[in-house]
């Protein structure tokens, strides 16, 4: 029973809690048939975020809706949006099938749409079994089972693939794909750009409360400057050809290689071949999505780019 076309609108939307600004006039839209991915650090805003579009928290101002209109306006809320917010509390005793009957009773749902949801999650021959004993992917399948059980247009899942292995994640990335491809919406929220990269097809990316990106992925891949790394037989006549060429980001590195931002590899080969100078290596970069990530949320970094041809080990944080 849909009632709407499942888009997620916010708008403007802020939550003070006292002096702490969890989130400032942040807008996006999520369109059915697209996995969104909600990035951002530890403390950016997400969850305050996806409780305002659940009707959880009130806003400070701005606005947070489903099919155009704020939770408590939805008919049948259950019946439109399935959400996992955290880590759920299960019963340990009750079994996968009885703790579905009681959610799906809270929502005016059949009993037999417990056992349909439990397939649809790969659990159905576990479902006699007490949830207590469910590993942690079991336990992520059941949340995801539960936010299924009204059959709703929209899915909202906060850090859905937290605790999951490389099978646990393969799984919920396929589910999530053909769910969206049905026509319905999908919002999944991470703090880990890697985590759900392969699943998603736009992502919003917030920090301190405030958007950062929005959009695909790859705009955002396509957006960094490239650098080329070239090692030419005369760095310095190189770098006056390049520079000549209207070239300006160059960096001699301390390995006699060339760093050249901003041009092809292509170009810079050409360049070298006017000048008359021999390349004997040459490397286009391949921009690293997580450090993009970790570049537009860190507040660290804000204002100023990392040394730029240091090797990075282990990240930025
Ligand atoms: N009920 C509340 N009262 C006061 N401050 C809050 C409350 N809820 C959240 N905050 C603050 O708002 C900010 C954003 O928190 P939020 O939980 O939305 O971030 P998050 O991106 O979901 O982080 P995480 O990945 O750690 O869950 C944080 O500074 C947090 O301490």
């Amino acid at each position: 029973m849909h009632d709407g076309s499942g888009l997620i609108a916010v708008q403007n939307l802020t939550k003070q809690f006292g002096s702490v600004t969890a989130v400032q006039n942040l807008s996006f839209t999520v369109s059915p048939g697209s996995v969104t991915g909600f990035l951002g650090p530890n403390g950016a805003g997400k969850t305050t975020t996806l409780r305002m579009l659940l009707g959880l928290v009130k806003p400070t101002s701005g606005t947070a809706t489903i099919n155009g209109r704020p939770f408590h306006q939805l008919g049948r809320p259950g019946r439109v949006v399935g959400a996992v917010l955290e880590a759920q509390g299960f019963h340990p005793n009750r079994t996968a099938r009885n703790h579905l009957r009681v959610y799906a009773s809270a929502i005016g749902v059949p009993d037999a749409q417990a056992d349909q949801v439990l397939g649809l999650v790969g659990l159905s021959t576990a479902a006699g079994r007490n949830v207590g004993g469910f590993s942690l992917g079991m336990k992520q399948r059941m949340a995801v089972a539960t936010a299924l059980l009204g059959d709703p247009q929209v899915l909202v899942l906060d850090e859905p693939a937290n605790g999951l292995d490389p099978e646990g994640i393969a799984w919920l990335r396929n589910f999530l794909q053909s769910f969206a491809r049905m026509g319905r919406t999908v919002l999944i929220s991470s703090h880990l750009l890697a985590e759900v990269e392969q699943t998603v097809d736009q992502v919003v990316i917030v920090s301190r409360g405030q958007t950062m990106y929005y959009g695909p992925l790859e705009h955002l891949r396509q957006q960094q400057q490239r650098r080329v790394f070239v090692q030419p037989s005369d760095v310095g006549a190189l770098a006056t050809a390049l520079r000549e060429a209207g070239v300006q980001a160059l960096e001699q590195l301390p390995d006699g290689r060339l760093a050249v931002s901003g041009v092809d590899a292509k170009q810079v080969a050409d360049t070298a071949l006017r000048a008359g100078v021999s390349v004997y290596g040459i490397q286009e970069e391949q921009a690293d999505l997580e450090q993009i990530f970790f570049r537009l949320t860190s507040g660290q970094f804000a204002g100023h780019a990392p040394a730029p041809y240091q090797q990075q080990q282990g990240g930025w944080a």
